[in-house]
């Protein structure tokens, strides 16, 4: 039943809805996939993986214990890896794919194969990376990435964790002081991995030299046992991502050799001389990559989620919406339009936005391996507002689609459930968003100051430099709309800016100054992300070659996006000036017509995100629109229906049924 296609084989509704598909649906797909190739390898990939049964859940996880739950993801995580070695698929490949939604609850090996891989990529010296990789890359070595600490996640300056170097016996002894020192979240860390990246706050010669990364083997390679001067487990139950293991660690007097101070950007000598890096933040290059990563990661949920709920709009109807009527299809409703079509439009915009930040890393490691970090704080900015928009974005998206889905969304096999809880941990994870969007004000504050004394500022902020006088926008085309956001967002920054500069005139520090401002300068934050995410979207879709009905798809796409947020930013709008009410509300007549247009896609729209049956694993969003079978299907699984009479009928109901009688 699972990925069976073509018009046959779904119900009426979903037939019919495919039926009055108006564009080609593999052009969109290869553009979400970043091209026609990767399609065709992400298909091979998928084929591969989905085919065979050693995926497949006996009892749904939400059944399981604690531990079966780790288990059952250990074993399919390592039979994955297996797989991947014998088919040559590297991690990265297994990244433009959707098959780690076969482990349903978080993937044990997930740092190993994002963040450790990364780190000694990125902060490994050669020599390092030759000593390690291969180890790493046959899972000999299965690391994790271990910054956060108890007391101190956010602020990386504060960890207390220390590898003081000792040039007797050339070695750092790494040392967990206090409690609030101990190694608290890293994924894979309680009982998978082996090893991990451990940043610790680095002392030679006397000094404190901020914190850094070190290679730390943490298990006996052969036994798996925690080696001596280390503690290690797992944290406990979370929210979701229950098999991830996440862990503690704790150091006592902890010696590793000087050469496990991944050495690409800092060394220290033997004597113990610290040879600082060309910039102080290289060290957090990790977590700049990762932010992309974890931006696509989120939005590929958001994709599952409106998958889902738009398939189940179709096969569901519900009340009148003309008396005496039959039921019509949910999806007829402009208010469930309007719960998922903006988020259709989300994924490409959010997509194609990420995939413009990762070509501007990887244009930025080429520079600092060529000595130049002249834009490191540009790709920071870039990475830190599309992770942290892009988080949000996702998260609110899939807990609509979970409204839209009415009870049965609230089922845990619709999967909407856990598409939540694993899209709102990266709202936190990898860098808070409130966090990360104070970083990007901050970038966005100190490049207006510049542009204001006439120096030089980076691309992606000129246009604070530009600062056009506030105007109404004679006409609402989409340049128009997003020269809007433009406007707007630079207008912001400047009042932000002098309300600043304000409270330090009236005699408050800088730093106290800034909190009194943080509210407006988070908004900054989101409303620069978003001009940004509105420029990519317009120019990717403007640039395309495709057929005519694919790109008149996408513009409408693009129109509707567009049109959404600013709508629902229209206060920064109004205040600036850009847009007057009676812009705003022709634009939401057209937000009207732009949803009444794009119901007729939706079903094919969802369609062309390509995810099989497999992966989405929900009993709403299946292809086919058997909706109610399989509802009822998962239901008879539970443990509970085993027997006609349960055993706490015995041990409690039918001693207080008996005694009242
Ligand atoms: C077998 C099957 C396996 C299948 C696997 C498939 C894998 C496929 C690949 C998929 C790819 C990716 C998916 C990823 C999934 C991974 C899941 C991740 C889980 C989560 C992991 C974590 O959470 S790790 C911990 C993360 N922690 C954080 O992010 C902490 C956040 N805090 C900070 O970043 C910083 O402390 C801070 C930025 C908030 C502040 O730093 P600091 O106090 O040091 O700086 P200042 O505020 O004083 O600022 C000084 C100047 O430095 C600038 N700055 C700050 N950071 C940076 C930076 N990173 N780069 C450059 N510059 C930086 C700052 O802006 C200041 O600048 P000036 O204003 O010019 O002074
Ligand atoms: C599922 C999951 C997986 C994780 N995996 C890993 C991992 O593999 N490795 C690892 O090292 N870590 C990991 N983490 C930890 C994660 O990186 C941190 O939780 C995250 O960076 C936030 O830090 P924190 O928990 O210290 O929050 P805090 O910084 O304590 O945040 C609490 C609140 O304070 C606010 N706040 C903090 N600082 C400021 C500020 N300067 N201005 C304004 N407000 C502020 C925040 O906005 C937030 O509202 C993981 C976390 C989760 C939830």
């Amino acid at each position: 039943m699972a990925g069976v296609k073509g018009a046959a084989g779904c119900v009426e509704e979903l037939r019919r809805e495919r039926a009055g598909c108006s564009f080609n649906m593999e052009e969109l797909t290869n553009i979400l996939d970043g091209g026609k190739d990767i399609t065709t390898r992400r298909r091979e990939i998928e084929d591969l993986m989905c085919g065979d049964p050693a995926f497949k859940d006996e009892v749904p996880t939400e059944y399981l214990s604690h531990e079966d739950r780790y288990t059952t993801e250990v074993r399919k995580v390592c039979h994955l890896a297996r797989k991947m070695a014998q088919h040559n698929i590297s991690s990265r490949e297994l990244g433009i794919t959707s098959v780690t939604n076969l482990l349903r609850d978080g993937n044990p090996l997930g740092l190993h194969q994002s963040m450790f891989t990364n780190a000694l990529l990125g902060l490994a010296s050669p020599e390092q990376q030759r000593r390690w990789g291969r180890l790493a890359q046959n899972n000999t070595i299965i690391g994790t990435y271990a910054q956060t600490e108890m007391g101190h996640g956010t602020f990386i300056r504060g960890l207390e964790t220390t590898a003081t170097y000792d040039p007797k016996t050339e070695e750092f002894i790494l040392h967990s002081p206090t409690i609030t020192a101990t190694k608290w979240w890293p994924g894979g860390m309680g009982k998978t991995c082996n090893a991990a990246i451990v940043m610790a706050q680095l002392h030679t010669q006397d000094e404190c030299r901020g914190p850094h990364p070190f290679f730390v083997q943490l298990r006996d390679l052969d036994t798996h046992h925690t080696l001596p001067g280390i503690t290690l487990g797992e944290i406990g139950p979370r929210l979701g991502l229950n098999s991830q293991d996440n862990g503690y660690l704790r150091f006592d007097h902890y010696r590793i050799p000087r050469t496990n101070l991944l050495m690409r950007h800092s060394q220290v000598l033997q004597d113990g001389t610290y040879i600082k890096p060309i910039h102080t933040k290289l060290s957090y290059g990790t977590m700049i990559v990762t932010r992309v990563g974890i931006a696509v990661l989120c939005v590929k949920k958001l994709a599952c989620a409106v998958t889902i709920a738009t398939r189940y709009s179709a096969v569901r109807h519900q009340s009148e919406l003309v008396p005496g009527e039959p039921e019509p299809q949910i999806l007829e409703y402009q208010t469930q339009q309007y719960k998922l079509l903006p988020h259709i439009a989300s994924v490409y915009a959010l997509i194609l936005s990420a995939r413009s930040v990762a070509s501007v890393h990887g244009k930025v490691t080429a520079d600092i391996s060529r000595g130049n970090v002249d834009f490191l704080p540009e790709l920071h900015t870039l990475s830190s507002g599309i992770k942290a928009v892009s988080a949000q974005d996702s998260t609110q998206g899939v807990e609509t689609c979970r409204l839209a889905c009415g009870g049965h969304g609230y089922m845990a096999s619709s999967r909407l459930p856990s598409l939540y809880t694993s899209a709102t941990s990266c709202i936190t994870l990898e860098g808070e968003n409130t966090v990360l969007l104070l970083q990007v004000a901050r970038y966005l504050i100190k490049s207006y100051r510049a542009a204001v004394k006439g120096k030089p500022v980076l691309p992606s902020v000129s246009y604070l430099a530009a600062s056009p006088p506030v105007h109404h926008t004679p006409e609402l085309s989409n340049k128009a709309l997003v020269e809007a956001f433009r406007t707007s967002s630079a207008s912001l920054v400047r009042e932000t800016e002098a309300n600043l500069q304000r409270l330090c005139d009236m005699g408050q520090n800088y730093p106290h100054a800034w909190n009194s401002c943080s509210v407006a300068l988070v908004r900054c934050g989101e409303l620069h992300t978003r001009y940004y995410i509105c420029e990519r979207f317009l120019s990717s879709v403007e640039s395309v070659a495709v057929s005519e009905g694919t790109k008149g798809i996408l513009v409408c796409l693009c129109r509707l996006y567009l049109v959404y947020h600013v709508t629902l930013n229209q206060g920064h709008f109004l205040r600036s000036g850009t847009l007057s009410a009676a812009d705003l509300s022709t634009l939401e007549e057209e937000m009207s017509d732009l949803l009444a247009r794009l119901r007729k896609q939706a079903v094919p729209l969802v369609d062309a995100f390509d995810i099989r049956d497999e992966l989405l694993a929900s009993t709403l969003g299946a292809w086919d629109g058997r909706v109610y079978e399989r509802l009822y299907d998962e239901a008879l699984k539970s443990p509970l229906n085993k027997t006609d009479v349960p055993k706490a009928y015995y041990k409690y109901l039918r001693p207080l049924i008996k005694a009242s009688l």
